[in-house]
């Protein structure tokens, strides 16, 4: 296996929008080079895709590697398959993947024909240079359009109609082309066995007894067993302990010659020391680290608690653990007075706040409240600018002693591919979420069916709570999104804040545009007003930016005798009565001089849109 030449290795990947069948065709690589064996009809578990949540829902979260081998016309190829994540959320994932391939397979489904990711995985393969093969999937279903999405892929991607191969991944059809186009189409890796150890890390995970496990691709020489090498991003020292190559799981090795691509356990303790992106030498020689390097950025924030706060311990323990496994996720400690002791998360997206909270659920057992998400903003004053997720921490802009000069939000070029009769629905979905620079052009040629692709300019805000889901409501389910990060924009943005009887209530306290304070503030202290029990006084619920009151309920007061039922009967009934009155007081939460069951906090939070 080690002793590969290089001219007949072969680094791809697969990318397409998700569902389109990357998974599907990967088992099936797999099973035609006799990597695995043949599944089981009826058994759909595919090898790529191993967390439970992944397969639950369909998607792919971490990437998967596996090597194969191929034989063609007598010789012996090594294929190198590097799966990619198939969701917006995880595109720094499929881009550092790609770092590692000399090709791409573009897979499109034949029954969708082109969608939002298509063209955006497209997009960053094409920047790396990769040689791309058109592949046409799902060509077994009736309703599969093929010579209508190859004419889609010719005018979209500028490739040639010849060059797209049509396949069914499901029965396997015309699968053998694909290896074939792999080994004629795509160039071999370049490198020299001779030239200075040179290793993109682009995949890590965490292994209970090993520790790290970073998955590597040889750029140039070779890499042994019990080398020496060390890291260019963090300068720290390593001995390489294991090596070898995922066929489909870790099968050791002697060695890793360029071109290769493999695992590597080299006595790294925590997974943060693994930067995806950095560059491996050894100890000694000197090389120039392979660029393109950036460290993960979350971009959406969330507070997280447990429901029962005696658990903290427990959760901060499952996070520490689960975050072993996936890097991407930032934490740090928090606490309110409503809430407790929590942790605030950084996420890259929402779907992967989504799925860390399942992956929690599943794997730790752990009940917990997430709030909703926020996004970071940038406070930029007279003398310093200050990165702010955390509506706690958000200035008051409209108290000039702030000295806030001005507030940015980041923004994102969004593209929805969608039927044509979706289009008026579609633009009206995105100028209530405040998108700019609308534009729109046909994908197809014409026709009733022909389909549009949409792009503007949107705030990352707007689209990290429901946009998605309005998005596929209101186009009966066609509608497809992607979004890349575009920046930073000065914008209107308020800290409005809430006030139970004059006191402002800081765990509720969120981030609004000037535009929507009037509808949010009003929405919100009716919610309030719904969930706080009465008190025995009258409480004023207000919304307020600033000193400025937006909206205003309030609360009567609660007329009922409550003691009345305390009179007469037995001594044991009026204990009882007085310890459940002490039960429920603990559960209570008292908020200036008001009490708040914990249960409406939590009400109010699930579901607070920022
Ligand atoms: N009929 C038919 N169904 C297919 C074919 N290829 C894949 N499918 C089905 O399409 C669905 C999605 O396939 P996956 O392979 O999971 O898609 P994916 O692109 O890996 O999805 P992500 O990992 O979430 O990006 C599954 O239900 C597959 O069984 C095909 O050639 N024909």
């Amino acid at each position: 296996m080690e002793n590969f030449p290089r001219d007949l290795i072969r680094n791809f990947s697969i990318i397409a929008h998700i569902d389109h069948g990357k998974s599907t065709l990967a088992d099936r690589l797999l099973e035609l080079t006799g990597t695995i064996g043949k599944r089981q009809k009826g058994v759909n578990s595919q090898v790529l895709d191993k967390l439970k949540v992944e397969r639950e829902r369909g998607i792919t979260v971490k990437a998967q590697t596996a090597s194969m081998i191929y034989l063609s016309e007598g010789k012996k190829y090594l294929l190198n398959l590097i799966d990619t994540p198939g969701h917006v959320d995880f595109a720094w994932e499929v881009s550092r993947s790609l770092a590692a391939c000399q090709g791409a397979l573009l897979l499109v489904d034949a029954t969708q024909g082109i969608q939002a990711q298509s063209i955006s995985v497209f997009h960053i393969a094409k920047e790396r240079g990769l040689k791309i093969i058109p592949v046409l999937n799902k060509i077994d279903l009736a309703i599969a359009q093929p010579e209508l999405v190859a004419a889609q892929m010719e005018s979209t991607f500028g490739i040639n109609l010849a060059d797209v191969i049509p396949i069914s991944a499901k029965t396997g059809k015309g699968v053998e082309n694909v290896l074939k186009a792999i080994v004629e189409r795509i160039p071999p890796p370049v490198g020299d066995e001779s030239d200075p150890l040179k290793a993109l890390l682009f995949d890590s995970s965490y292994d209970r007894y090993r520790g790290v496990i970073s998955l590597v691709s040889i750029q140039g020489g070779v890499l042994r067993k019990g080398d020496r090498i060390v890291s260019c991003h963090t300068r720290k020292k390593y001995e390489v302990t294991e090596l070898g190559i995922m066929h489909p799981e870790e099968e050791p090795t002697a060695s890793l010659g360029p071109g290769q691509v493999g695992y590597i356990a080299c006595s790294m303790k925590e997974s943060s020391e693994a930067y995806v992106g950095d560059t491996l030498h050894r100890v000694g020689e000197s090389v120039e680290p392979i660029p393109g390097f950036k460290p993960v950025k979350a971009m959406v924030y969330a507070g997280i608690y447990p429901i029962d706060s005696n658990d903290y311990p427990k959760l901060e323990e499952s996070i520490k653990r689960l975050t072993l496994t996936d890097r991407s996720v930032e934490v740090s400690r928090e606490s309110s007075t409503a809430l407790g002791q929590g942790c605030r998360l950084g996420f890259l997206g929402t779907l992967h706040m989504d799925v860390f909270r399942q992956r929690l659920e599943d794997e730790y057992d752990a009940s917990v409240i997430i709030t909703a998400p926020t996004v970071p903003y940038k406070v930029v004053y007279h003398d310093r600018t200050a990165i702010v997720s955390n509506p706690t921490d958000f200035p008051d802009v409209t108290d000039s002693a702030n000295r806030v000069k001005e507030i940015q939000e980041p923004i994102v070029n969004a593209s929805i591919v969608v039927p044509q009769d979706y289009l008026g629905e579609m633009m009206d979905l995105c100028f209530s979420h405040r998108a700019e620079n609308l534009d729109h052009r046909y994908l197809d040629a014409s026709g009733a069916s022909a389909r549009i692709i949409l792009t503007c300019t949107l705030p990352l805000a707007e689209i990290v709570t429901d946009f998605y889901d309005k998005l596929k409501s209101r186009s009966s389910g066609f509608a497809s999104f992607d979004y890349e990060d575009a920046g930073y924009q000065p914008s209107n943005m308020l800290k409005m804040t809430f006030l139970l009887n004059s006191k402002p209530v800081d765990a509720l306290a969120l981030i609004v545009h000037r535009s929507a304070e009037q509808e949010v503030g009003r929405a919100w202290v009716k919610k309030l007003h719904k969930v706080i029990p009465r008190q025995l006084f009258e409480v004023p619920i207000q919304a307020a930016v600033g000193r400025r009151i937006v909206a205003r309920e309030t609360l009567s007061a609660m007329r009922a005798d409550v003691t009345a039922g305390l009179y007469g009967g037995h001594y044991e009934r009026k204990l009882k009565h007085l310890e459940n009155q002490k039960e429920s007081k603990r559960k209570m939460k008292r908020v200036g001089s008001i009490d708040l069951p914990q249960e409406a906090f939590f009400d109010i939070l699930r579901t607070k849109s920022s």
